[in-house]
């Protein structure tokens, strides 16, 4: 069965047949300290489709930088203002989105928006941003899956929601990572209408890999977020998740495969050129 992009807009969960995940051995991942039932269920992707990927777009925010953590701390401190805690269904809502769009989905779904408006918000929470941002750190993998993507000539990008003052502050530590990708589409790009999981953005990104139009189907995406995913899977691409432990497993079934870590990834599976090094 291949999904067209207008019957995933919002959240789905299809059958299992044909699904692949890594893990061990079972469907259960063991992440840190909770066992995470992973239930492949999106069977758009069939193996022989596998092969036919020659582009990859990776997210940035929770997959190559560990930066979700400093927005999670951010809210924390905002909401306890409020005597409120915020947790992971909030989380999973915001993640992945554009500033003001998970801005506004902040402040309704806490209820605070009388108090604090989704603009406020943001410019409640800049300094403290600003501050954690220069000490982000590479996500586990994630410079040796770009290293050697990049070293075997695919090409490579990253489509991210966030914007360009605060990736400049992220990435300021990492430009050899990021000065290999061919291109890198931003939330704050004119192209970008809508945030994910629209799919304007990984088509944008698609749109400038150099020679032919790249077909959706020949590129592979690496997503943390729920919004992410459906993004790439609305663009007609398929997508590797890599979602932090503590959101809910549901949200991993429509990828088409989920690790745990970039780590897990396998590019052979994907006929994408495999490792020949033994190191992580
Ligand atoms: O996950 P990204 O890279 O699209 O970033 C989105 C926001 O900046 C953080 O959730
Ligand atoms: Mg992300």
């Amino acid at each position: 069965m291949i999904l067209k992009p207008n019957q995933i807009f919002g959240l789905v969960t299809l059958t299992t047949s044909g699904a692949r995940f890594t893990s061990t051995a079972t469907n259960n991942l063991q992440f840190q300290s909770r066992t995470v039932s992973v239930k492949m269920a999106n069977p758009a992707v069939c193996d022989s489709e596998k092969k036919l990927i020659t582009h990859v777009i990776f997210d940035m925010d929770g997959l190559l930088l560990d930066t979700e953590k400093f927005y999670t701390e951010v809210q924390e401190i905002i909401l306890s203002r409020f005597d409120k805690t915020f947790d992971w269904s909030l989380k999973a809502k915001m993640m992945g989105k554009k500033a003001i769009e998970a801005a506004r989905v902040f402040v309704e779904e806490t209820g605070i928006s009388d108090s604090l408006s989704a603009e406020n918000f943001l410019v409640e929470r800049e300094s403290m941003l600003q501050e954690m941002f220069p000490t982000s750190e590479l996500m586990p993998g994630a410079s040796r899956l770009v290293k050697h993507l990049h070293a075997s000539g695919v090409p490579i990008c990253v489509a991210t929601g966030t914007h360009k003052r605060h990736f400049a502050l992220k990435t300021q530590r990492h430009g050899e990572i990021f000065s290999l990708m061919h291109h890198i589409v931003m939330g704050d790009d004119p192209e970008v209408k809508q945030g994910k999981p629209s799919p304007d953005i990984f088509l944008a990104a698609a749109r400038r890999f150099d020679g032919e139009p790249v077909h959706p189907s020949k590129i592979l995406v690496f997503e943390d977020a729920p919004s992410g995913v459906l993004a790439a899977k609305n663009a007609g691409m398929s997508v590797v998740m890599v979602p932090d432990p503590r959101l809910d497993s549901a949200f991993h079934e429509t990828a088409d495969e989920v690790v745990k870590s970039l780590l897990d990834f396998d590019p052979a599976e994907w006929g994408l050129p495999p490792f020949t090094d033994t190191t992580a």
